[in-house]
């Protein structure tokens, strides 16, 4: 039977949310910490276990058909690559950083100085549209040290929560970029795994909805009904029920997750009691 074959990292920070989102999506596979390969138990799709840095290449010649992988690694070693749909999480920036004496503000002021970065292509490209020249001094790991050791004047690195920067004495001057974990897909798939994917991405996106939403559930006065109403933009409207207690009415709606504490008080100011809030697994559009 022909299957998908698709690659998610094999440890490190984008391995366990990979797996998640897999799950959620209905697909259980089993999370091989020793093995390379498994197969899903109800969808016609192989994972491979690989490194997210060896990942483009694979992608490229064609030995996976798709991959969960950093944004950033493509934009480094896959430019070429075709990203199907963004994941929200592993979200973070590549950015420059100088010490924190430094009177640098920009990658502009680097130039002629050394940066040290895992990310040579990127910095490349990014120096080249600011016309500026520096020298690549090009590290693995580690990065951040490398002002403190006299290697280089200023880095180019993942930043995240920014205290790796901290630690180190370090400051930032420059977003590069930012990413987030992606699906992207080889351009050699085949049209029968492309409709694989097609359906994977139909799934994703219910899903990624879903965590952005939450259902509310209230009872709302008849009088304050349509304040209560503007306020609860729902897929279509909000759904409306009678109570058994004359006067009342029980409104329920979808909302949007970074809207929810503002809207319930809110809604609470305009009378709304007994609101419950839920997670949506998946919302299907
Ligand atoms: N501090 C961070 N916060 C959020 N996301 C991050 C952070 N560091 C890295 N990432 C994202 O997670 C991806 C994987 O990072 P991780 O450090 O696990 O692997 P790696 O060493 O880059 O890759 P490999 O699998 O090749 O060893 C990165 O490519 C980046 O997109
Ligand atoms: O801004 P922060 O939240 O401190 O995160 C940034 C750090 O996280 C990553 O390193 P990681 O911990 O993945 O170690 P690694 O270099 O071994 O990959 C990245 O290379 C930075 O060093
Ligand atoms: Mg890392």
């Amino acid at each position: 039977m022909n299957k998908l074959k698709i690659a998610v990292q094999k440890s490190g920070r984008l391995n366990e949310d990979s797996m998640r989102i897999l799950k959620e999506i209905g697909i259980s596979v089993d999370n091989g910490k020793d093995q390379l390969k498994a197969s899903a138990r109800n969808f016609p799709l192989e994972v491979f276990y690989l490194r997210n840095g060896d990942i483009p290449q694979y992608l490229r010649d064609g030995v996976v058909d798709a991959a969960i992988i950093g944004e950033n690694v493509l934009i480094e070693k896959g430019n070429d690559l075709t990203i199907v749909e963004r994941l929200g999480f592993s979200k973070c920036k590549v950015s420059i950083a100088v010490p924190k004496s430094s009177k640098a503000t920009s990658l502009k002021d680097l130039d002629g100085k050394r940066i040290a970065t895992s990310y040579p292509n990127t910095v490349n490209q990014y120096l080249e549209k600011v016309g500026v020249k520096a020298n690549l001094h090009i590290i693995n790991g580690s990065v951040e040290i490398a002002p403190n050791i006299g290697l280089a004047d200023g880095i180019c690195d993942i930043v995240s929560s920014g205290s790796t920067l901290f630690k180190n004495g370090l400051k930032e001057i420059d977003v590069l970029l930012k990413s987030e974990a992606v699906l992207a897909t080889s351009p050699l798939i085949s049209e029968e795994n492309q409709e694989l994917i097609d359906k994977i991405q139909f799934r994703l996106k219910s899903v990624l909805k879903g965590r952005g939403s939450k259902y509310v559930l209230l009872n709302a006065p008849n009088e304050n009904l349509e304040k209560i109403i503007g306020l609860l933009p729902g897929m279509k409207s909000p759904t409306v029920l009678p109570l058994a207690t004359e006067g009342w009415s029980s409104v329920h709606s979808v909302i949007n997750k970074n809207d929810f504490w503002e809207i319930i008080d809110e809604l609470k100011a305009n009378g709304a009691e007994g609101i419950l809030v839920c997670p949506i697994e998946n919302m299907v559009l």
